[in-house]
């Protein structure tokens, strides 16, 4: 397996989370935890379980407010931003969901439509089909767009996930443990899916996994929330050759055990 080659760090910023800290009562969950998204770049976050991962996405969109500390996204300071600014830079950062969370009771090309139903109502009904048509083919599943979410199977799930949040083309992808629940070949599907997104379509993305082969297909840059900070970033290899501690049993349990 060959590591993706390290994002140049002279590249533009297009997440800069400064200083962090975040708080549930007297559980301190990020402190002074700082974190850059480069434009282009795949970052791997790694992370026990229970250390804030899913706390730092929920930041990033606004959807919790940090105690201190300072998140820039596109450009815009996530705590200053009107509420209306802050709907429409959502729209910008697609959010992939662990469970998929498909509508059931919506065909496939339904499930589709919704996001562009609910937030872009100017698009014609033919604009509407081509780009439900294009999303299918980028995740490769244009035959299944008359089935229901029941009929398929998970890691076909996850792709029509992952289809309904690219169609409004957001700039910055976040994929919680997209591999999460599959099969070793079924994973590696969705690796290869993940990479032909940022190529296609030059997406940022933050992937938030514990599998360390979709770690190693995928990311740029691997940071490692531990501690409550990002101390420890690098590539793949930088960060699990050096027999660092705390990495190295992920290693172990993803490779050896
Ligand atoms: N709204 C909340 N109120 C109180 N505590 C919370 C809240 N959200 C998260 N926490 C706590 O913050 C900590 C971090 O949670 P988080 O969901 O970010 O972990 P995670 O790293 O995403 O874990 P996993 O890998 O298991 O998904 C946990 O101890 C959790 O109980």
């Amino acid at each position: 397996m060959i590591s993706k080659s390290i994002t140049n760090p002279q590249s533009e910023k297009v997440i800069e989370i400064k200083g962090l800290n975040k708080a549930f009562g007297a559980y301190q969950v990020l402190e002074n935890a700082s974190l850059d998204l480069y434009k282009g770049e795949n970052l791997v976050v790694l992370g026990k379980s229970g250390t804030g991962k899913s706390v730092l996405i929920k930041i990033i969109v606004g959807l919790l407010s940090p105690d201190s500390g300072s998140v820039i996204a596109l450009g815009q300071k996530i705590d200053e931003i009107s509420y209306p600014e802050l709907l429409k830079l959502r729209l910008r950062i697609g959010f992939s969901f662990q469970n998929s969370a498909l509508y059931d009771s919506m065909t496939v090309r339904e499930n589709l439509e919704f996001p562009l139903v609910r937030n872009e109502r100017n698009k014609s009904k033919t604009e509407v089909n081509a780009l439900v048509e294009e999303m299918l083919d980028a995740v490769g599943l244009s035959q299944t767009i008359n089935q229901m979410p029941s009929e398929l199977s998970g890691g076909q799930r996850k792709r029509i996930g992952i289809a309904r949040t690219l169609i409004l083309k957001p700039e910055i992808m976040l994929y919680d443990e997209p591999t999460a629940g599959l099969d070793p070949i079924t994973s590696k599907e969705i690796n290869k899916l993940i990479n032909d997104v940022q190529e296609r379509y030059h997406t940022s993305a933050i992937v938030i996994t514990h599998d360390l082969t979709c770690a190693k297909e995928v990311g740029n840059r691997v940071a490692m929330l531990v501690d409550r900070r990002f101390d420890r970033q690098g590539s793949f290899d930088e960060i699990f050759t050096t027999g660092d501690k705390q990495a190295q049993p992920f290693f172990d349990y993803n490779f050896i055990q």
